[in-house]
């Protein structure tokens, strides 16, 4: 029986999972565990599937309508006897057996979750009563990426689970903030009402190589810029703070969530507060001391500080991240130059 490690609320005792399919119980089944990975083929599930690949007990489907990941970040596996890739809208239902579900499909970017606002809160709330409805249906661990933007414009700092947030219902980021909050409404009524075994995850900023070079989040745009000698753009007023945690810990901090047995919410991220003024400045220091930094107009509801409080993480998760910002830039750097085809500075 999972641990509810959310606001400390007692919900009604759950109801034990729904009886498995007969699939898993015929002398046929295969002992391997099925994973089904939506968004696998984006920035974070990518690296999710190289991770839970590594594991030869699992097999892994990823579901992804290509919006803003891409085969080439799967290609690895593609053909692999343990890995199927779908095509497949989260909006429409899915039919496939699978032990559990790592829930990640939803573009993260806010420029492409801002580009078409419907599809994003129909993303996160018809794609997760799909994959609640899939969960419930064979039996299967569901869990939710969702984000630190459940926060909104945080008046509490460092942000902690129990924090109900300061969200605009109507703004231009509702979308995301608002969907992603209705995500975890629905997973835990599903966990409340159908006794569906979930685990969310609350994501803070995440930065790593395979993000899209032009998805416009501040990581990727100050590394594509110092690499092409362009200024970095700052959006004003450069005060407003982040935290940054590179993607192999998010990945680690997701797996042992899933495996753990704490339904969350709970807060994966790098305690790591910088301004973006501060990040600028890291990002010319290490990688072009030649490039210029620019103060540009911000977009609106822009959260003005943003920083995890991770005890839960350590305490109920035993994870904590491991590789700074000024270590990580450096192997994301590598991955942007590769990419681009710009070798390093002499
Ligand atoms: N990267 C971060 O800083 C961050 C922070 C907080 C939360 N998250 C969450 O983590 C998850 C992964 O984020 P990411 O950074 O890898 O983003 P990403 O945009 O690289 O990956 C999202 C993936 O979902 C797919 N997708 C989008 N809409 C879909 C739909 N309707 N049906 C099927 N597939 C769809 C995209 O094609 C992409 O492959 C998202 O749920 C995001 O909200 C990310
Ligand atoms: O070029 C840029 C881009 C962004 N920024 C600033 O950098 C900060 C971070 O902006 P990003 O677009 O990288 O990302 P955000 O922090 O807004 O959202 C991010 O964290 C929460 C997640 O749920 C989202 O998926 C993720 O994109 C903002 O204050 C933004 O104004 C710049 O200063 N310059």
């Amino acid at each position: 029986m999972a641990k509810e490690a959310s606001n400390g609320d007692n919900h009604a005792a759950t109801k034990p999972p729904p009886t498995p399919s007969p699939l898993r119980n015929s002398k046929f089944f295969q002992s391997n565990l099925r994973i089904l990975v939506t968004g696998g083929a984006g920035f974070i599930g990518s690296h999710l599937v190289d991770k839970l690949m590594e594991n030869e007990k699992n097999e892994v489907i990823v579901a992804d309508n290509y919006f803003t990941g891409s085969k080439d970040n799967l290609k690895k596996w593609i053909g692999h006897p343990r890995f199927e890739l779908i095509r497949h809208d989260v909006t429409e239902p899915l039919l496939v057996e699978v032990d559990q579900i790592y829930h990640l499909a939803c573009p993260a970017s806010p420029i492409f979750y801002k580009y078409n606002p419907v599809k994003t809160i129909k993303t996160n709330v018809i794609g997760t009563l799909n994959m609640l409805g899939l969960a419930k249906r064979v039996g299967a661990r569901i869990l939710l990426t969702s984000t630190s933007e459940v926060y909104g414009d945080p008046l509490v700092h460092p942000q902690e689970e129990s924090y109900w947030g300061n969200v605009n219902p109507i703004g231009v980021r509702s979308c995301y903030d608002e969907g992603k909050r209705v995500a975890e409404t629905l997973m835990f009524d599903y966990h409340r009402q159908h006794g569906i075994e979930i685990r969310i995850a609350r994501i803070f900023n995440t930065y790593g190589p395979r993000m899209n070079i032009d998805d416009g989040r501040v990581v990727s745009n100050f590394i594509a810029q110092a690499i092409r000698g362009e200024p970095l753009t700052v959006q004003a007023p450069g005060t407003q703070t982040r935290s940054f945690c590179y993607v192999s810990d998010m990945v680690d901090g997701l797996i042992r969530l899933m495996e753990g047995e704490n339904t969350g919410p709970i807060n994966i991220g790098n305690p790591g507060e910088f301004t973006m003024t501060e990040l600028a400045e890291t990002v010319k220091e290490l990688i072009n001391p030649d490039v210029e930094i620019s103060m540009v107009e911000n977009t609106p509801d822009d959260p003005r500080q943003r920083k995890p409080n991770i005890t839960k993480a350590k305490e109920l998760l035993g994870w904590e991240p491991k590789i700074k910002l000024r270590d990580g830039l450096p192997l994301m750097e590598e991955d942007f130059r590769t990419r681009l085809g710009v070798p390093p500075k002499k």
